[in-house]
């Protein structure tokens, strides 16, 4: 464990460069690793999960190789000819990992094993499990005594895969990705049927690597996409743009920081990811967009953001995909608001890496903010300003290896009277290394004056 406080700082002022998009950064590997040639990734995010991705990649037949930072090449083995990897694949904290890989495998013949770290081990599989069930994979628990929805788990392909047509009854953009994947090696049309928009990644890279795939929008207004199998995918150059969800803990921490000034660059600003700027923009945070673009096939700006004056509001539901992962940061926004925060709709933040509507709510509670947790959501009531209290002496967050539960807290502490002592920073390797020493150069630069 490496315990650490964070301790309130001055005004944050400079600019700074998240890392690449997690998102992006997987499916770039993964869909290198089935073009034939060489895909050459820059920006690619260093972080844990990435490189398990890149790890069970290699282990089934591609070249994945860094060649400097954030670069990389992948020699692709062709849709179809993944090999059977020697050892269980280790998906370490990564939920994106192993649910898209499960797809890859349920269209090979080949059995793969799946093994994760204690958080991702508890994180329901048997939404990926029904509709990779239906396309003839099949799937057992690698230990007798544990659920056979849960890691560890073998899966082994089916060889002709059976293309379905499969209505996703969560809204859940892996569960939608497996399935595209799978569809990849499978014969005839595969058809996802999404009534709630979630990040729509995997259907503009299937594109750019020359799947045929389609999109669109039926008479209720849910989206269908279509890929044909035994597709042959061709090696693309990749730039991938910096990822929204890092980006968002350095909004909140700019935000609520009086006298902050900082700039973002190259933050992907895709739709289906930008919810986190739009509702803070509604309440009242002062974020501009610079330099409007587009990297890597994806609406990209830098984001020029202020100390501001929070103030509560209701979040509509239906934003809730497009900043799934973003939640935990506006809590901490919402809890030194003025005014009430509603956020409602939030049942998927109970199986991320932790439980992030109960975990926030006790961390956040424990460092003084006022919360009433409900069943889908949190009510926070804000200090209108204030700093939070802050954690007392000994007394420590959990964090549960949850590396946005981390993060956040970080930034909670920063906007604390007593600072706030988290029991574990390590989890935050999983999706930003650098983290802490993003924030730490922040406050020190604007120290220095
Ligand atoms: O497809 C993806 O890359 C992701 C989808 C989301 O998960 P769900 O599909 O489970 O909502 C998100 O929370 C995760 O960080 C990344
Ligand atoms: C939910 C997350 O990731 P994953 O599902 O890939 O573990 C996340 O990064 O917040």
């Amino acid at each position: 464990m490496r315990p650490r406080r964070f301790v309130p700082a001055g005004p944050l002022k400079g600019r700074i460069r998240v890392p690449g998009d997690k998102s992006i950064s997987h499916r770039s590997i993964m869909l290198g690793a089935l073009a034939v040639g060489e895909t050459r990734v820059t920006g690619l995010l260093e972080g844990e999960d990435v490189l398990a991705t890149a790890a069970a990649m290699r282990a089934m037949g591609a070249h994945v190789e860094r060649t400097g930072e954030g670069a990389w090449t992948i020699n692709g083995v062709g849709v179809g000819a993944l090999l059977q990897p020697e050892a269980p694949l280790e998906m370490g904290n990564s939920g994106t990992s192993t649910r898209l890989l499960m797809g890859l495998v349920s269209s090979h013949p080949i059995t793969a094993s799946f093994t994760g770290d204690a958080s991702l081990s508890k994180r329901p599989m048997g939404r990926v499990i029904t509709p990779l069930s239906q396309m003839g994979a099949s799937f057992e628990a690698s230990d007798r005594a544990n659920s056979s929805q849960t890691l560890p788990l073998i899966v082994r392909g089916a060889s002709p895969a059976v293309p379905i047509t499969y209505r996703l009854p969560v809204a859940s953009a892996q569960v939608k990705s497996a399935i595209l994947l799978a569809g990849l090696n499978t014969p005839g049309t595969t058809t996802v049927i999404e009534p709630v928009p979630t990040r729509d990644h995997s259907e503009r890279m299937l594109r750019g690597f020359g799947a045929d795939l389609t999109v669109e929008t039926d008479a209720e207004g849910a989206r269908v996409i279509t890929i044909r199998g035994e597709a042959e995918l061709r090696p693309q150059v990749i730039d991938v743009p910096g990822d929204p969800s890092s980006a968002a803990f350095f909004l909140v921490a700019a935000l609520v920081t009086p006298g902050s000034d900082v700039v973002i660059e190259n933050v992907g600003l895709n739709p289906t990811r930008a919810g986190i700027v739009e509702v803070l923009t509604a309440m009242g945070g002062r974020i501009e967009k610079l330099n409007e673009r587009e990297v890597g096939g994806e609406p990209v700006a830098d984001l020029h953001v202020r100390h501001s004056a929070l103030k509560g509001i209701e979040v509509d539901p239906q934003v809730a995909p497009s900043m799934i992962d973003e939640f935990p940061a506006l809590f901490v926004a919402a809890a030194l608001a003025e005014g009430v925060t509603v956020t409602s709709g939030l049942d998927e933040l109970r199986v991320k890496e932790s439980d992030r509507l109960a975990v926030m709510a006790q961390a956040l509670i424990a460092a003084g903010a006022r919360i009433e947790e409900r069943e889908d959501g949190l009510v926070i009531t804000g200090t209108g300003g204030e700093p939070l209290r802050g954690t007392a002496g000994e007394d420590t967050i959990e964090t549960h290896l949850d590396h946005r539960i981390a993060m956040s807290m970080a930034i909670a502490g920063i906007a604390s009277r007593e600072g706030v002592l988290i029991d574990d920073t390590r989890p935050i390797a999983t999706s930003f290394p650098v983290f802490e020493t993003m924030l730490d150069t922040l406050a020190q630069d604007s120290a220095q004056g």
